[in-house]
Formats: structure tokens, sequence, C-alpha cells
């Protein structure tokens, strides 16, 4: 494929004929959606920044591409930005690790493969709520269909009808999924198989364990939860072609099958923005953006691309877009002067608001009749997969170690659990004042972060919206260190409790790195976790739900030992979980979670909010048409434009977001051609 040199994509720029209409910076997820859609049109010509690299088609990759060996390129730097977090006060201080995909393809090449989607009314408050006009759940629903295929429909009805009991048989609605956009999504076949001849290990399967028990706790399955309805529990779509059973992502199915045929499009990557450059910035009018100042580590060296005919647009992620805009004097003048930029618009919520799914995660020891991700760590276990992968594309190789995953309304949980739904909400206006004067001293960040606390409390009771998701994950997952005795071939289960809908807001702010520097400068991220008070006590709803759910057939005999939290082994949690336990079993357990929390809360990846669509006064960053408020020129096209997160693992948002925000861009083109 094609990539410009800086010394090409200088003379493209610079070129009288054909500069760029459009220079978008990040070539990740949204931002390749946006720079095929526009390149649709041959008259509009477009610049791709990537601060990564090009690692080739699907089949060059297979730490990129095998969906089972997911997980093994974060932390890698050749396509992880392997951000951290300050140490988070209310998690013991602990650093938190931020993966973000640093490459073409974004994080969209090195994320876990989930496809899911919010509820209905969590997508129609951005226009309901907060005046973005044409921010709907039936608008995005149309931008997500755009930008999938799934075309598994008779595949899956014929595996049902061969499903054992307690199997998860989804029936796809054809009215809610794509068939013609370029990432393909499939549903990959259950392992070990349905068909009992072909099952070393029929009844073997730790996913078919949980929804069983999940049913037994009164939470039935949900067969199609992309429709607008996601609670209940489901094995998730994923994003998998399921011909050759390797990843799709933005840079296999957006920018690949074009960026050959397309003269009007120019990728150039490992180039790092450091700022958007202006004209007018004297007070003649308004800021126009005019070009981008990038820095190449391979020339050590800081360049300037300019002469941009309409528009920069920034889909450089929740983190990387705050602190460019900072960078580039947008942003609040209290934070900017002291690091030496001069503020050219004061917008007080440039990187605040971030937000994230926070979440802990249990692990323990089953029976070793079940089949687990943890073969893929044995030699032989690995061959086996291998063969079975390169033969058949099936496997454990061909899915992500089977996960299966459950939304729960707050009702839902607690029940479960048995806790008075008033005491966890009584507190909430109390804690909510005291938290919103402690947040930003600014009355617009304060009036926006109001407007979300209502639209959070509104959800709290409400039976479809989610509080807590529940993930099954079969294997042991790598977490606060510790790793699987492969030695002797032991099986683990990890279940994670996710917290849906913080209360608790971050920041994200731009630290100087000298000019000099050989190190790109990375963002301050503080998601200051657990700040809000009602996201532990939520929390902590989510994780005793999942010791009912260890509590409950099947997964109670499937369960051997507790490893994380160890202590847990030497409760006996069937009386510890009765509704009249002793006071000091209660207590005890009690403390063992909530030093669980603190010891091991971390987030899942999805970070949003940081360049928020609302308005000015709400302390917005960019309007309903992704234009940064007070410069011309300047549009956010990527998650840090969702005022608040979703009940949804987010690629497939961002897909959305960046086909809606090619949809306004052409739209603006159009009317000004
Ligand atoms: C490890 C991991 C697992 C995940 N698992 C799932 C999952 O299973 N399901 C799901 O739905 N979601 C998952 N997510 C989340 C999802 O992938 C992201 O929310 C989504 O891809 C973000 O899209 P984006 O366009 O906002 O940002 P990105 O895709 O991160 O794109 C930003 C791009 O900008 C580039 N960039 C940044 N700064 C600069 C700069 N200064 N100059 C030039 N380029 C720059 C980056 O290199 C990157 O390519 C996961 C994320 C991670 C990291």
């Amino acid at each position: 494929m094609p990539i410009a040199t800086l010394d090409e994509f200088l003379a493209r720029s610079n070129s009288p004929d054909s500069p760029f209409d459009y220079l978008i910076i990040g070539g990740g997820t949204a931002g390749l959606v946006v720079a095929h859609r526009l390149t649709e049109n041959a008259n509009i010509s477009v610049g791709v920044i990537e601060a990564g690299l090009y690692h080739g088609r699907s089949d060059e990759k297979p730490i990129l591409h095998t969906p089972g060996l997911i997980g093994l390129a974060v932390n890698n730097p050749l396509y992880d930005w392997i951000l951290r977090s300050v140490p988070q006060a209310n998690g013991n201080n602990r650093i938190l690790p931020f993966p973000r995909g640093k490459c073409l393809g974004g994080s969209s090449l090195i994320n876990y493969l989930g496809h899911t989607r919010p509820s209905k009314d969590e997508y129609d408050a951005l226009e309901a709520s907060f005046n973005n006009t044409g921010w709907t759940w039936d608008t995005l629903l149309e931008y997500m269909k755009k930008s999938e295929s799934f075309s598994q429909y008779e595949v899956i009805e014929s595996r049902g009808r061969a499903a054992p009991p307690g199997s998860y048989v989804p029936k796809p609605d054809a009215a809610v999924h794509g068939t013609h956009g370029p990432i393909l999504h499939s549903q990959p076949p259950p392992w070990p198989p349905y068909d009992p001849k072909e099952a070393e290990n029929e009844g073997s399967n730790l996913n078919r364990v949980f929804l069983q028990a999940m049913d037994q706790l009164g939470v039935p399955a949900n067969p199609e939860p992309c429709g607008g309805y996601n609670i209940g529990c489901a094995k998730p779509l994923m994003t998998i072609d399921p011909k050759s059973s390797l990843r799709s992502s933005s840079v296999s199915g957006y920018l690949e099958p074009i960026v050959d045929s397309r003269p009007n499009l120019l990728v150039l990557t490992g180039a790092t923005v450091t700022r958007v450059l202006f004209e007018n910035t004297d007070n003649s009018g308004k800021p126009k953006a005019v070009g981008v100042e990038l820095y190449t580590s391979n020339h050590n060296a800081r360049t300037q691309i300019r002469n941009i005919r309409r528009e920069v647009i920034l889909s450089t992620g929740t983190f990387k877009t705050p602190q460019i805009l900072e960078c580039s004097g947008l942003g609040n003048p209290a934070i900017l002067n002291p690091l030496g930029v001069e503020c050219i618009v004061d917008l007080p919520g440039v990187g605040g608001n971030l937000q994230d799914h926070s979440a802990v995660s249990f692990i323990g020891e089953v029976d070793p009749r079940y089949v687990t991700a943890d073969i893929l760590l044995e030699p032989d276990g690995l061959n086996k997969h291998q063969k079975l992968f390169d033969e058949r594309k099936d496997g454990l190789l061909a899915d992500t170690s089977s996960q299966a995953l459950c939304y729960l309304s707050l009702d839902h949980v607690t029940k479960v659990t048995g806790t008075p739904h008033n005491t966890i909400v009584n507190q909430l206006e109390q804690q909510s004042r005291e938290y919103i004067n402690k947040l930003n001293p600014s009355p617009a960040v304060q009036r926006g972060y109001e407007k979300q606390r209502q639209l959070l409390t509104k959800w709290l009771s409400e039976r479809t919206q989610a509080q807590i998701e529940i993930i099954n994950f079969s294997g042991h997952l790598p977490i606060n260190g510790l790793s699987p005795d492969i030695t002797s071939r032991k099986r683990y289960f990890t279940l994670t409790a996710c917290l849906v809908h913080p209360f608790s807001r971050g920041t994200v702010q731009h630290v100087p790195t000298p000019l000099s520097s050989s190190t790109e400068s990375q963002p301050r991220i503080d998601p200051n976790v657990l700040s809000h008070p009602l996201d532990a006590t939520l929390l902590l709803q989510g994780m005793e739900f999942i010791l009912h759910l260890t509590e409950t057939e099947p997964y109670k005999s499937a369960i051997k030992s507790w490893i994380f939290p160890s202590e847990l082994s030497s409760i006996d949690l069937k009386e510890a979980l009765k509704p009249n336990a002793d006071h000091s079993l209660k207590a005890q357990v009690n403390d063992i979670l909530e030093a669980h929390l603190r010891s091991s809360v971390r987030t899942t990846y999805h970070p949003v909010g940081t360049a928020a669509m609302m308005s000015k006064e709400d302390g917005g960053v960019v309007d309903d048409r992704l234009r940064v408020y007070g410069v011309d020129g300047l549009r956010v096209a990527d998650l840090s434009v969702l005022p608040y997160i979703i009940s949804a693992h987010t690629v497939s948002a961002a897909f959305a977001v960046g086909e809606r925000a090619a949809e306004l861009v052409l739209e603006d083109y159009a009317a000004s051609s």
C-alpha cells in the first residue's frame, strides 16, 4: 500500500493546483471512516496524518489479526501508545494502564473485537437532553448499519437447531444490521462445537455455564442485543471476517480497499501532530485552522503543513484530541497560561469530562474439563488450535475465548444482592452537589455535569437502562501481575463487573515536552476513578452480584477455588450471602470486596467525553456538527465528542461518529461549492 514520504506529503500540500481540501489527523477508527467517505467524491482532496505505522494486510501479522491472540499487541510500543494514568487516590494510588492503538487502524486494530450497542434512550438523549440536532438512535442506527456487513443469518439459525439446552441462541434482526458496510461482523462458532461427534468435551463450555447460572438468577438471554434494548445475556457479535476468521478493522475495511485507487487520498505515517495552526489569531476575525505542526522521529524535527483549503479534522481519540487542542491554544486559560501556551479561545471544557467504564475482576480455578483460553498458553494446546485455525478457521483461535456478557439494570442487580434500591440512591443528591463544587471551577462545566447527572439519575431507576455489565471470560486474564499456572494445566474463569454509567469525571491535560526531546509528549491522564462516592457503591453491588452468580448452579459446581481475591477461599460464601447472614460474616465479605475494589479497580479502555458535544454554555467543546467552538475550519471526529459514556463497548460508536462526521462535512462542502 503506498504510504507517502514526508517530502511527498509536503509537496502535495504545497502544490498550487491540488493542495488538500481536508487534513485528517489520526488514521484510527473514526479517522479512516472520514477519509474513506470524503474521497468517494473525486473532487475532494484529503490528507491523513497518522503517528503510528501501517502494519500490513490481515494475513501478515497474526498478533494483530488472529482473534484468539487478542491482547498480545497491548503494551507493545509498535502498536500501542502505552498511556498511563496518574496515581489514583481512590484505587490505592495505583497507576492505571490506558492502551490506545498507535497505527493505521488505531484502537480498532488492537481492541478485543466485541461488537455491542447501547440502548435506544442513550442515543436519543444526545438530542433530547443536549440539543444535538440529528443525534438520535434512529440516525445513529443508520450510520452503524452503513459501517458494517453481517450475513450469517442462515448459519446462526442452523447452528441454533443443534444447540444443547442452555446455549445462547442469537436471533439477529435483519432490520438492525447492515449488509454492505466495510466492517465485517460475525458470530464465531462456539468451541467446543455443538456437534457431540466433534466435541472432545461436550458440556465443557464455561459460557454455557455462565448463561445457565444467569438464567437461574432471573436474567434471561437477549437474542438480539443490538436493536436498542441491550439488557440480558448475550454472546456478542465480533468484528471478525466470517470467511477468513481474521480481524476486521478500520484499516482493512475503510482504507486498504481504496488507497491504491483514489489519487485524491494521501496517507502519511510515523508523523505526530503537535498542534493546529491558525490564521487570524490577532482578533481580526475568527481564528481559521489552516494547517498543523508535526513531529517525525526519524527526522527528529518539527515541520509545518499549511494551505489546507477547507478543514482540519482531529480524529486522534479521547486522550490526544484534547492535548492537541490545548497545544493549539484552545482550552482553559488558567491551565494554558502556566503551560506557556497562549489561549486563543477560552474553552474550559477541553480535556474535562473524561469517563470510562471502571471494572473489577474475579479469578478462580475451574474443573479441568472446561475448555478455556489457558489451553493456548500450553505449547501442545496452541499447536492443536493453530492447526484447527489454519485448516478449518475453527477452534479457540477463531474467537476471543468465547466471551459472554450481560447488561443489568440496577433493579436486576439489587434483586439478587437484596440491597434496597433506596439505600443506594438516597445520598445521591447531596453527594453530587458536593462533587460538582469540587469538580471544576468553571460554572459552564458544572452546568454540563449537572445535566448529565440528572440523566444518569433518571436511568438508575429504569429497568431498560443498564448500570452494571458482567463479562465472563473463559480463562485467566493477566490482571494485577497475576498469571495462570500453565505447568499444571489448570483452567480458570475471570468474571468482571463493569460500571456502565459512572458519576465520576476525570481530566486529560497536555504536559509540555522540550522541543528538543526525542520522546513524544504524553498527556496527563487522571480518570479520577471512583471519585464520586456512588460509583464505589454501584460497583460493589456488581461485585456482590458476581459472588451470587458463583454460588448459583451450574457455575458453583464448576469452581474449584478462588485465586483473586484469594481471601474468598476461606469464607463460607453460601452462608455469607444469605439475607439473614451472621453480621460479622457479612462484614468480613464486605471488607474483602472493599479491599478488592480499591486494590484492583481499573478501566475497560472505553474513554470518551474530553471534547464533548454540548452547548458552549454547558462546557461543550464542539457543536452538533462537530465544529470546535470559537474557530473556523476545525472539527473533531472521534469518541472524545460523546458527552457521556454509553452502555456498550465503544467501537460501534466510533464507526458511527466517523460516518456521521463525514456526512456533515460533505453537506457543508456541497452547501459551499
Ligand atoms: C485494548 C483495547 C480493547 C478494546 N476492546 C474493545 C472491544 O472489544 N469492543 C469495543 O467495542 N471497543 C473496544 N475498545 C474500544 C474501541 O476500540 C475504541 O473506543 C475506538 O476504537 C476508539 O476510536 P477513536 O477513533 O476514537 O480512536 P482511535 O481508534 O484510538 O484513533 C486515534 C488515532 O489517532 C492517532 N493519533 C493520536 N495522536 C496523534 C497525533 N498527535 N498525530 C497523529 N496521529 C495521532 C492514533 O495513533 C490512532 O491511530 C478497546 C480499546 C482498546 C485500546
